[in-house]
């Protein structure tokens, strides 16, 4: 069974059904970035659930996001995806959460097999950076091609500012989100 998954809309490219874009989102900014790059690049698009949802607070999710990550737990995922094998570039997106991949990711790189696959990570954050991150995706992918990603600043929940993906932050973010791909050669 396959959740979640919204076809590329111009799924008569040859290419397209061979681009996955898997993301985490909480306050959606990862999630408008996501769907720019499927907007460039086609592509099918996969939210990352979990069985049991992160608590809404903010101080709560920080607690066990940061007990999750000292203990290696990895959080069982709810989305399915069954047909990962006819994919053969994965995008991979996440905010930084404590510094580090966001414990659902690293489940998701964990339970799917992408051996032999190009893994392009992706990424926004609070204005601190991609810490770990893209560095935990190499390890944890060590027989795939790994591009070089993307980072924008997002949302800053800490201080109350949860979604700042709209407006002219949405057209700068789609430029540099162009010209990443165009550098990576997703698109010509
Ligand atoms: C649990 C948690 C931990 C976070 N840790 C960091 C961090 O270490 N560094 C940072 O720059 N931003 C951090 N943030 C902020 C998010 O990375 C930022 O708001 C991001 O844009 C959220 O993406 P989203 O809207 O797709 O959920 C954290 C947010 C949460 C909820």
């Amino acid at each position: 069974m396959v959740t979640n998954i919204t076809p590329g809309n111009n799924a008569l490219k040859d290419d397209n059904h061979k681009i996955l874009i898997v993301y985490l989102s909480r306050t959606n900014n990862t999630k408008v970035v996501a769907q720019l790059i499927q907007k460039q690049a086609g592509g099918d698009l996969v939210a990352l659930e979990l069985d049991k949802p992160y608590p809404a607070n903010y101080q709560a999710i920080v607690a066990q996001v940061s007990q999750e990550n000292d203990s290696g737990f990895l959080p069982p995922l709810k989305t399915k995806i069954d047909n990962i094998a006819q994919y053969d570039k994965i995008f991979v997106g996440f905010p930084t959460w404590g510094m580090q991949l966001p414990p659902p990711m690293k489940s998701f790189l964990k339970q799917y097999d992408l051996n032999g696959k190009t893994v392009i990570p992706f990424n926004t954050n609070a204005g601190y950076g991609i810490g770990s991150t893209f560095q935990t995706v190499k390890e944890m992918c060590p027989k795939s091609i790994v591009l070089d990603g993307f980072s924008t600043k997002g949302g800053v929940e800490r201080d109350g500012v949860l979604f700042v993906m709209d407006g002219e932050k949405e057209k700068q973010t789609e430029v540099q989100i162009i010209t990443w791909l165009n550098r990576i050669k997703i698109i010509k």
